[in-house]
């Protein structure tokens, strides 16, 4: 006779924004007991106001340090949303502008790493044809930048009926190249921003070069936030069997455009393990266990089982 025996660990510990002290008690629980490191991501709703926005970051950045987060989490936007392209450009500065200064020094002064997503950045030809990239940095406990990737995929999208539109390569470059994971406290972490979410041949290139957690900082639509958001974001965790981390803008920035919100943090299995909600700002802790990305990867070899780039390229030769 055959038998089956079916094994189901209620593993999961799930944490949402939704109360504070819940969350606190949560966490002291498990900062105890768990010898595992904990990321903190964020949800925002920036503004054209530069100074506002850093405020509202800076607090979020402090509370997750104070919970124990070694790594925090910001959205594409973090720095503002420009409400025309013209607001959007004369705001953008360079890396070494105030904005990523300012980032360095709360990084330095909390001894946290921080993930910037979205950072408007002034091309290398800004004076003659002021264009921007739409950069993600990586800052270290010393305050030191230890990646930059400019995000490759840009989103000029036309969606009449759901009153989406678009044309982000009106000011922005678009990246030349992939960045190799960043080694951090929490683990192995690959860049994307936002609409580079839909393109699974990005989360494979990250995962093959080693990538524990996929991040995706963004600022969604409200309608394709709707339809896809979380679709996406399961699917390149299970496909790469990465933790996926995705930091989000929230709310109304102003007159003309709102965000989806939900910054979710989705493990190696592909379950949701926190989500800031569609409503208000806020923060999702959440544990890095690596030894989840090592078990997942070795009861399904999913990676091993690939074929190689050939085959799946073969059917264009016939
Ligand atoms: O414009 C800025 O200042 C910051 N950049 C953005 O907000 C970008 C480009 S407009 N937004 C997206 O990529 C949304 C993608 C999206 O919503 C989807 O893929 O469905």
């Amino acid at each position: 006779m055959l038998t089956f025996r079916c094994i189901l660990k209620p593993s999961v510990q799930y944490l949402s924004c939704s109360s504070a002290l819940t969350q606190r008690i949560h966490l002291q629980n498990r900062m105890s007991t768990s010898p595992h490191p904990l990321a903190a991501v964020c949800q925002v709703t920036a503004t054209p106001d530069v100074e506002a926005n850093f405020s509202a970051c800076k607090q979020l950045v402090e509370e997750a340090r104070g919970r124990g987060a070694g790594m925090v989490f910001l959205p594409e936007g973090f720095d503002y949303i420009g409400s025309s392209r013209e607001e959007t450009l004369s705001l953008s500065q360079d890396l070494e502008g105030d904005t990523v200064s300012r980032y360095k020094e709360l990084a330095r002064r909390l001894d946290v790493w921080l993930s910037l997503g979205g950072f408007h950045e002034r091309g290398q030809n800004w004076e003659s044809d002021r264009r921007i990239y739409n950069s993600h940095i990586i800052i270290n406990n010393t305050g030191d930048i230890v990646s930059v990737y400019r995000k490759a995929h840009l989103f000029d999208v036309e969606l009449t009926d759901k009153g989406v539109s678009l044309k982000e390569s009106a000011f922005t470059i678009p990246g030349p190249s992939l960045v190799p994971p960043v080694q951090t406290p929490i683990g192995k972490v690959g860049l994307g921003i936002c609409y580079d979410l839909r393109f699974p041949e990005l989360s494979i290139a990250l995962q093959r070069q080693g990538a524990d957690i996929l991040t995706y900082p963004s600022a969604f639509t409200v309608a394709t936030g709707a339809a896809h958001w979380e679709v996406l974001l399961r699917a390149r965790a299970i496909e790469t069997q990465c933790y996926v981390l995705a930091a989000a803008q929230v709310g109304r920035h102003h007159d003309k455009r709102s965000s989806y919100g939900h910054a979710v943090a989705v493990d190696p299995w592909g379950e949701v393990v926190g989500d800031c909600g569609g409503e208000n700002p806020g923060l999702v802790m959440v544990e890095i266990n690596l030894d989840k990305v090592s078990s997942t990867r070795r009861n399904m070899p999913v990676q091993q089982h690939r074929r190689d780039t050939g085959f799946y390229h073969s059917l264009e030769k016939t």
